[in-house]
């Protein structure tokens, strides 16, 4: 996927100010950025749903402004809101959307995927607000796209369901499959991406590995230890000689080193661009 100058205005308010964006196939790339930011904008103008005002996109190797049906079944979408099959069991809706597709996976072994197995005969109205978003990620991925768009795909998740949630997404990311997601969780975006950009009032103000963005492989740690006169902190550039000179060939009581967390480094971008 490539992204060049990409711009969106709404009457009086411009959402997205050139975006560029490179997202190489097999990649997982987080789009963060605080409420209002222009994530789903973004999202939504390479999903093709929305109309972009001036640059350009290529996405799967077509414009997504005027790419047909045959591009939109190599795309998987997971939105925010949810699906509308009410009436439907789990499984007889997931079955349902396969019949779209040319080459789709088989639908048992999605809804195992998303770890609805046990509620495949329950009706969707019937299920609990997390559950029926891992109905979503199941319904986005039966097509078997090559790339997909998840727009806060965890939210009301319980921990273990979005462990499980991860797994699938690196395993289709090992398949081969580009992952697109926004998401408000930066343990989400450590986790999951390869790399990760920072949206701030629709300009991206970072882009890097969740490791590396702002600095923060390079910065400073914080290091703590307990001795006989109490806890203690320090911070240095040099943790390992630190801890070294400090321990002796002993133990140290609740020894840490802690970089800036990526939270930390996300609410500074944030700070500094708004
Ligand atoms: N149809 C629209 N008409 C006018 N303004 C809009 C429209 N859609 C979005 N906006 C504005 O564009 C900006 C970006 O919105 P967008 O939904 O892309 O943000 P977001 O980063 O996805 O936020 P969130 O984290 O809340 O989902 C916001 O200021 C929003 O009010």
């Amino acid at each position: 996927m490539h992204v060049r100058g990409l711009r969106k205005e709404y009457p009086g308010h411009v959402a997205v100010h050139d975006v560029d964006l490179d997202i190489e196939r097999g990649e997982v790339f987080a789009l963060l950025g605080p409420n209002g930011a222009g994530k789903t904008t973004t999202v939504e103008i390479l999903e093709g749903h929305r109309k972009r005002t001036t640059g350009t996109a290529e996405v799967l190797g077509e414009d997504p402004g005027t790419a047909g049906r045959d591009w939109r079944a190599r795309i998987g979408i997971v939105l925010q809101t949810a699906t509308d099959a009410a009436q439907l069991t789990v499984a007889e809706s997931v079955h349902h959307f396969a019949r779209y597709y040319a080459d789709p996976r088989d639908p048992d072994e999605v809804i195992e995927r998303v770890g609805l197995t046990d509620k495949a005969r329950t009706r969707v109205r019937a299920l609990s607000g997390g559950q029926r978003r891992r109905l979503d990620v199941a319904l986005g991925i039966i097509g078997r796209p090559q790339l997909v768009f998840l727009d806060e795909p965890t939210t009301g998740f319980d921990p273990e369901a979005r462990r499980r949630f991860w797994a699938l997404i690196r395993a289709l990311a090992g398949e081969g499959t580009t992952i697109l997601l926004t998401t408000h969780y930066l343990d989400e975006a450590e986790a999951l991406a390869d790399r990760v950009a920072v949206l701030a009032d629709g300009r991206i103000v970072a882009q890097d590995t969740p490791s590396a963005l702002g600095g923060r492989s390079r910065g400073e740690a914080m290091v703590r230890w307990r001795d006989e006169n109490g806890f203690h902190e320090e911070r240095t550039a040099f943790p390992t000689k630190l801890v070294t000179q400090l321990s002796e060939g002993r133990e140290l009581a609740d020894l840490t080193v802690t970089r800036l967390s990526l939270e930390d480094v996300y609410l500074r971008l944030i700070g500094e661009n708004s």
